[in-house]
């Protein structure tokens, strides 16, 4: 077994690490000042634009995508940079148009897209021109089970006439977001696994309404493009905008979310690095009661846990990472659901302690621990709440001595 990196992911690394160094560390600041000030904060910012043109003229552009049409890198090759753009979660990801969801729905489009559906959503995507959004979520009825999902897309001659309501939409608050993934029933009485279906619905289709942005933990998100409410009242869209076959949601949903949860794995893995790092900074600048406190040993104690629980988490996600490459997304399955469990609640440890040291200070606008805490709790209920994966991996590993 090696555990090195090969020679094209250290030069990725390298060049991204710089990139953060010199660009996207020094642009947080910026960040938080364009979003108080601007007239639209939910819009792309200036500083965003500005380090989106940067990373492409340094070749840091689409690194999550396999194939020609992205960097070409593997799941194993792409994970340790993706850890590296979670230091900066609300910039890094962006810059280097490796953002959820985008990902998710370039991904969706590249595999099950037409060449047609590829030319009008997929090219402006992979080009950064554009950004989208998937509405599968509704408020009415529990969404960790995605039979429930009631929304009604019911084909009328040449047009699907979609009517629902979703919420936390991540992502289309912007108003470059432009086209909505929207997830629906289109036959109420097939088998539970074959109701559910797929459309394109551009967001500037009558009927469609952005009701309102859903906070997350008093946090607005704008940097990311918040999280949405969207009303879709008798939305007109051609039969052209399926995606796949009708029934063929659940499935295409299941494809998105296997690589969507490791790039989250992964970014949350440099959100810890980066909360040990501060705390180290921390424990070593800043004296009580006579000494630093990086010499209490309650304060050891946790730099040490973080470090072991972070390794841990990290071969994990690679381990996974692999797997996915040389048997599949279908194959790496259990480890795909191991890390959605493991990863965030360990995170959200390391991020509870870098808090804790850092008094006031962490729970303040002065650091970024409150914010990265807020965002890694989140994912404990994004792409299915812990119970979920739990429920579903307990159930494989029982079948194996039923
Ligand atoms: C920040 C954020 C961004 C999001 N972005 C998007 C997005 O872009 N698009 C989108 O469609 N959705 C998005 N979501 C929604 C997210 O995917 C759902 O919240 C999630 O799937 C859970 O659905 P629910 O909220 O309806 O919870 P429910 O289904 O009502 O579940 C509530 C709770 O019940 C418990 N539970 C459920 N099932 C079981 C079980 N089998 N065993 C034990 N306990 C169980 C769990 O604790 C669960 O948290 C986002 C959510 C957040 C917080």
């Amino acid at each position: 077994m090696d555990f090195a990196y090969d020679a094209v992911t250290e030069d990725h690394r390298r060049r991204l690490l710089a990139f953060l160094d010199e660009h996207v560390y020094p642009a947080e600041a910026v960040l938080a000042e364009q979003v108080a000030t601007a007239g639209d904060p939910w819009d792309t910012l200036p500083v965003v634009e500005e380090l989106k043109t940067k990373a492409r003229e340094q070749g840091l552009w689409n690194l999550f995508l396999p194939g020609d049409r992205g960097a070409g890198l593997t799941n194993l090759q792409y994970a340790p940079l993706a850890e590296i753009t979670g230091r900066s979660p609300h910039l890094a990801p962006i810059a280097t148009n490796c953002a959820a969801p985008d990902t998710g729905n370039m991904e969706l489009l590249s595999e099950f897209g037409t060449p047609e559906q590829q030319h009008r959503w997929l090219e402006p995507l992979l080009a950064g021109e554009i950004r989208s959004a998937f509405a599968m979520t509704e408020p009415d009825v529990a969404s960790s089970d995605a039979r429930n999902i009631a929304t009604r897309i019911e084909r009328d001659g040449d047009e699907y006439v979609i009517t629902g309501r979703k919420w936390f939409i991540s992502g289309a608050m912007n108003p470059r977001c432009r086209v909505f993934i929207v997830m629906g029933k289109t036959d109420p009485g097939a088998e539970p696994h074959r109701q559910q279906s797929m459309v394109i619905v551009p967001r500037d289709t009558p009927g469609v309404e952005v009701k309102r942005a859903m906070t997350v933990f008093g946090y607005g998100d704008e940097e990311s493009g918040g999280h949405a409410e969207i009303v879709f009242d008798r939305v007109r869209v051609p039969v052209e905008n399926l995606v796949g076959g009708e029934g063929d949601g659940f499935a295409i949903a299941q494809a998105r979310l296997g690589p969507g949860r490791i790039h989250h794995c992964m970014r949350a893995i440099g959100m810890a690095e980066r909360a040990i790092e501060l705390m180290c900074r921390r424990a070593l600048s800043r004296v009580a009661f006579g000494r630093p406190l990086g010499e209490q040993g309650v304060v050891q104690d946790w730099i040490a846990e973080s470090r072991v629980r972070v390794e841990q988490l990290r071969q994990l996600v690679l381990k996974t990472a692999w797997l996915m490459d040389t048997v599949g997304n279908k194959g790496a399955h259990t480890e795909i659901q191991a890390i959605k469990i493991a990863t965030p609640s360990t995170v959200e440890w390391v991020l509870d302690k870098a808090v804790q040291l850092h008094g006031a200070g962490g729970v303040s606008q002065d650091f970024p621990l409150a914010s990265l805490w807020a965002g890694v709790r989140t994912l404990r209920l994004a792409d299915g709440p812990d119970e979920v994966h739990k429920r579903s991996l307990a159930r494989r590993e029982l079948a194996k001595y039923r």
